[in-house]
């Protein structure tokens, strides 16, 4: 549904951040992007969010050459990029077609509000808002044209831990609901075999796929199960973890 075809990514100052990358996502899949920091996470969600062009290789959308930000793809940051001065309301509206009129967009963004339990904060402003509920309001706005992917970067990792592991339940009720397929990048390992349905790692300078895992595990899982512990053993041998250098 979702194929990334030997991509590179070269920025304009020589740096390659990715080369021959290739990865084939299934309608509906969830897969989470692991790997240590500056290996090219970002880039590569930013490459399929159409936000950077490649240097070489293809991304295609259902057998569509993606060329640009596309209302087919959700996105959600790891802030929320709220707009101050726009009511939650206007701000979730913001994610549709202008063409559309007013009243429907409206109407839109309250369901897509409902749908991530903030029906009821509609006339806030952002700044009224806890961190958790800012980055519901982020992700009802990716949600709003019911977009087939969603591409979410290091979503929850400015969130304490409750918090995190709410809106983890809640990602997965809402993707039950359309079955989006969904990328994730996340430097929580735990949250990647919790939530994805496999797990790549990307590693090197530039970053490639070192490794992909199949989590064939049936949800809702245990978060502290047998089976999860031994994947994440895997992963975690893929990721470079030298000693901890403490502080003087
Ligand atoms: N616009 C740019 N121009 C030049 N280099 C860039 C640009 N954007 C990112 N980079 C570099 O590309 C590399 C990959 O960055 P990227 O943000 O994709 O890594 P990441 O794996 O997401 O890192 P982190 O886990 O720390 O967020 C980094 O070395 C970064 O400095």
């Amino acid at each position: 549904m979702l194929v990334i075809d030997r991509i590179a990514k070269r920025f304009a100052n020589g740096y390659e951040a990715l080369s021959q990358v290739s990865l084939s996502l299934r309608a509906g899949e969830i897969l989470a992007v692991v790997g240590a920091s500056g290996c090219g996470k970002s880039t590569l969600l930013r490459l399929v969010a159409g936000l950077e062009t490649p240097s070489a290789g293809v991304i295609l959308l259902d057998g569509e050459r993606l060329s640009g930000p596309s209302p087919r793809i959700g996105v959600v940051f790891q802030e929320p990029r709220l707009m101050p001065w726009l009511k939650l309301v206007s701000n979730v509206a913001f994610g549709l077609p202008r063409r559309l009129p007013k009243a429907e967009r409206m109407r839109l963004a309250r369901a897509a509000l409902a749908r991530v339990g903030l029906a009821r904060f509609e006339d806030a402003l952002p700044k009224t808002l806890s961190g958790g509920m800012a980055q519901r309001a982020a992700i009802a706005r990716a949600l709003v044209t019911r977009p087939p992917v969603l591409l979410l970067d290091e979503p929850f990792s400015a969130l304490d831990a409750l918090t995190r592991q709410a809106l983890q339940e809640e990602l997965l009720r809402l993707w039950a609901e359309d079955r989006p397929t969904m990328v994730l990048v996340t430097h929580d390992l735990d949250e990647a075999l919790y939530l994805a349905d496999r797990v790549v790692v990307l590693g090197g300078h530039p970053g490639r796929v070192r490794l992909e895992l199949e989590v064939s595990l049936p949800r809702p899982r245990p978060r502290d199960g047998t089976a999860l512990a031994a994947l994440r053993e895997r992963l975690f041998a893929e990721l470079p973890h030298g000693p901890v250098e403490l502080a003087a």
